[in-house]
């Protein structure tokens, strides 16, 4: 029987998750429960190691939970077929993911490697801002910004409504960063992507999200919205997360 939730585009409830480490479970994921709402930009954020990328690997069965469940569009994940699910949910990492090719090549590999015959390649390019003049060169030879625009358009090729960001602007230089950040943002204005950011970036968190999850050893200790979470966080760990006395530190 497939499991259905509540209409969020993305839930997590109870979600409990070890990593097996020289003969001991190490709890990571401690009982995450919170939804995104269509359309809403969340910033995912809080210190080094606290979980934040494991749990954005159960959204597209990277991984799977121990206990708990997680749902894309209101279905448990575990019920989804795993090339729609990967297509409805896209994630971008902090290294651009580049294939040996031209940059034709690393825009329709996803959709190919899905079955898909696909046009218009330059379509999705554009959207992140580059020319379609681009799509024979050899990706490898791009710059570091350009390569994460690549990165981002073979993952929009797939037409995602969910999209994972980990840190998708940190390897890269302060433009081209800024770069990255605004094309995102103005696919978000153009297709309404759901969106879960993982940054370190507090400033960034600020300036692209409508809530923040602040993750610290594994649970969630804030879920709010980002212009209060900013202003005035909800908890004593948010506070001190804010003024900076948690970072570095595995809680
Ligand atoms: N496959 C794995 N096997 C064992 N341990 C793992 C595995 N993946 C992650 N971990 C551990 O789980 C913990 C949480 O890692 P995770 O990458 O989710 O944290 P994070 O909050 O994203 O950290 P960062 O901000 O530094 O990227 C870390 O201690 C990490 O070493």
């Amino acid at each position: 029987m497939v499991e259905h939730s509540e209409s969020a585009a993305l839930a997590f409830r109870d979600v409990v998750k070890s990593f097996y480490v020289k003969d001991t479970f190490i709890p990571i994921l401690k009982g995450v429960t919170a939804a995104v709402a269509p359309g809403d930009i969340v910033a995912l954020i809080g210190p080094s190691g606290s979980g934040k990328s494991t749990l954005l690997s159960l959204c597209n069965l990277l991984i799977t939970a121990d206990a708990g469940k997680v749902f894309v569009d209101g279905i448990n994940v575990l019920d989804w077929n795993i090339t729609e699910l990967r297509r409805k949910v896209g994630l971008v990492f902090q290294t651009p993911t580049i294939f040996p090719g031209t940059v034709r090549t690393n825009i329709e590999l996803a959709r190919v490697l899905q079955g898909d015959t696909f046009n218009q390649p330059e379509r999705y390019l554009q959207n992140v801002g580059l020319s379609a003049d681009l799509l024979d060169h050899e990706a490898s030879e791009l710059s570091g910004g350009q390569k994460q625009r690549v990165a981002l358009a073979r993952v929009l090729a797939t037409e995602p409504k969910v999209l994972l960001l980990d840190e998708v602007t940190s390897a890269l230089d302060p433009s081209a960063a800024r770069d990255v950040e605004e094309w995102i943002l103005h696919i978000h204005e153009k297709n309404k992507t759901t969106m879960l950011w993982v940054t370190h970036n507090l400033e960034q968190a600020l300036r692209v999200s409508h809530w923040v999850w602040l993750m610290i050893g594994g649970q969630l200790i804030e879920v709010t919205e980002t212009r209060q979470f900013f202003t005035s966080p909800q908890t004593e760990l948010g506070r001190l997360f804010l003024q900076g006395e948690l970072n570095g530190q595995r809680i």
